[in-house]
């Protein structure tokens, strides 16, 4: 773990939750910057424990991980909160403040920088409004961005989450699932400016996805994960469909066994 350039580093992570599941069963996986990765996975494979426990969202039981080159695990608070400062997360369900304005909810990304001042409407620095601007432009939504997010599409609300993402000026993008409550076309249009962002700013990006063939057309690599292990690490135009499949076949006889266990 001695190589500055990655922007993500992990090692041995281990994550068993309270009733015993071994949800990450020692993963080892290095980064590098700029780089877009898909992690791919049937269902209970460990893609969200693996996102969360990288930025302790959820706290790894054995392991390490590092960010642009600084610990992550072992770490107090204040240290952590510096290395997620730098993290956007993207999430299946959004994760936006429904009662907001689209602009207020992007403005809400620059706090962990600019401070609470940007919480309250009167004192948000001009800079910080420009920048806002500036995000929801970027992410094709300037003419909404007095709308309530609640009265946007999900496609539109998604737009916003990497918005307000891009507002953090982050080094990293974690999306879990970022299309997977969308229609195909709005997935599709997530996904292409999800790509086109983090190449533009060179963002590093690891996105979880159910959707192959998203992940073959907008990542350079794909990382599959069975029962918490890494099993496939290899270059997207190198992958076919057909290599993705089997994932979705353990997925399936997981259904069924908590189908069986229920
Ligand atoms: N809080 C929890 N307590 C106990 N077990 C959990 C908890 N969260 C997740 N798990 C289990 O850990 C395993 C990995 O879950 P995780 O959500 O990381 O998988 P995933 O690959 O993201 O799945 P999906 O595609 O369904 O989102 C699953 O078997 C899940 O049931």
């Amino acid at each position: 773990m001695t190589n500055l350039s990655a922007a993500v580093e992990i090692q041995g992570l281990q994550m068993r939750y309270s009733n015993g599941h071994q949800a990450l069963a020692g993963v080892d996986l290095r980064v590098d910057s700029g780089q877009l990765v898909a992690l791919v996975g049937a269902n209970g494979a460990g893609k969200s424990t693996l996102l969360r426990c990288l930025i302790r969202l959820q706290e790894p039981t054995a392991g390490q991980a590092r960010i642009g080159g600084a610990e992550v695990t072992g770490v107090g608070g204040r240290a952590l909160r510096r290395i997620r400062r730098d993290v956007g997360f993207v999430f299946q369900r959004f994760n936006l403040v429904d009662r907001l304005s689209a602009f207020r909810n992007v403005v809400n990304g620059a706090v962990a920088r600019e401070g609470t001042r940007c919480v309250v409407p009167a004192l948000v620095p001009s800079e910080v409004r420009l920048e806002a601007m500036e995000c929801l432009a970027r992410v094709g939504l300037a003419d909404l961005a007095d709308r309530r997010v609640d009265r946007l599409s999900g496609g539109q609300q998604q737009r916003v989450a990497i918005a307000r993402s891009l507002m953090q000026r982050p080094k990293l993008i974690l999306a879990d699932e970022p299309v997977a409550s969308l229609d195909p076309v709005a997935g599709q249009g997530v996904m292409e400016l999800l790509r086109d962002v983090a190449t533009e700013r060179g963002i590093t990006v690891i996105a979880a996805l159910h959707q192959v063939e998203f992940a073959l057309e907008h990542t350079e690599r794909i990382i599959g994960l069975k029962a918490g292990r890494i099993v496939l690490d290899q270059a997207a135009s190198l992958t076919s469909a057909g290599d993705l499949a089997e994932f979705y076949g353990a997925g399936l006889e997981h259904e069924r066994k908590l189908e069986k266990a229920s």
